[in-house]
């Protein structure tokens, strides 16, 4: 299958001399389209670092990242934005969804930064897929969890990336809800042929996966 994301000698180190704390230390990955992929490993071990190196939210003290056939360190920031709002939907544990804005208005919010114009059928195929039809004109402060995170699901699919980086997901949620979150993750995952890296500390969720990468001390366990 064809490789889609490819970490290479990724490392990220803060600070210097005694304190210095490898959070990533020599992470070699490579990530096929189209699969599910769950990375666990304990607290502290550098799932959250390696995720945000993954999505260009930060970048490596050293090492390379490529997702498709871009290679994230030649994008300047104002590339780098663009990309990952058109490659990558990102979904957080906790939902971070504009609180002002209607479910709708949260739903095409980064595509309209883009200046794009959403593609309705799309989204409402997304919105019905999420049983999410009858909450668009609500504000998130108004939903439960589970919806919230339903909404924060849409919102990263709605731009049709080709990848979705989650991490912890469903650390908010109960095992019903989260099951259920999981479930219609995969389904739209495979619907519109998504790549789906995932963090999360919960084995059942783990096993739902095609893969499971296991992280110790900023390494790959082997
Ligand atoms: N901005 C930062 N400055 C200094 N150290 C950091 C920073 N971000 C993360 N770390 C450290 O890097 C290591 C890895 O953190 P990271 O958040 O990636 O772990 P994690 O596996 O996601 O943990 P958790 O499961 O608790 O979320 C930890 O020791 C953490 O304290």
């Amino acid at each position: 299958m064809k490789c889609i994301l490819k970490a290479t000698g990724l490392k990220k180190y803060y600070g210097e001399g005694e304190t210095q704390v490898r959070a990533l230390d020599g992470i070699d990955l490579e990530i096929e389209q189209g699969r599910f992929t769950a990375i666990i490993g304990t607290s502290g071990s550098g799932k959250s670092t390696l995720l945000n190196m993954l999505g260009g939210l930060d970048t490596p003290t050293e090492g390379s990242i490529r997702i498709g056939n871009t290679e994230l360190a030649g994008l300047n920031s104002e590339q780098a934005t663009v990309f990952r709002r058109k490659q990558i939907g990102f979904i957080f544990q906790n939902y971070n969804l504009i609180p002002v804005l209607t479910v709708w208005e949260n739903i095409v919010f980064p595509i309209s930064l883009d200046g794009r114009e959403p593609d309705q059928k799309f989204i409402m195929q997304i919105v019905e897929m999420l049983g999410l039809e009858s909450k668009l004109d609500s504000l998130p402060n108004n939903l439960s969890g589970g919806q919230q995170q339903r909404v924060a699901i849409a919102r990263a699919l709605a731009s049709k990336p080709s990848i979705i980086l989650a991490d912890e997901p469903t650390g908010n949620l109960d095992s019903k809800t989260s099951d259920d979150v999981i479930g219609l993750l995969k389904m739209t995952g495979s619907e519109f042929c998504q790549t789906i890296v995932m963090i999360t500390h919960n084995p059942e969720i783990a096993q739902m996966a095609d893969r499971v990468v296991r992280i110790e001390d900023g390494k790959i366990a082997v």
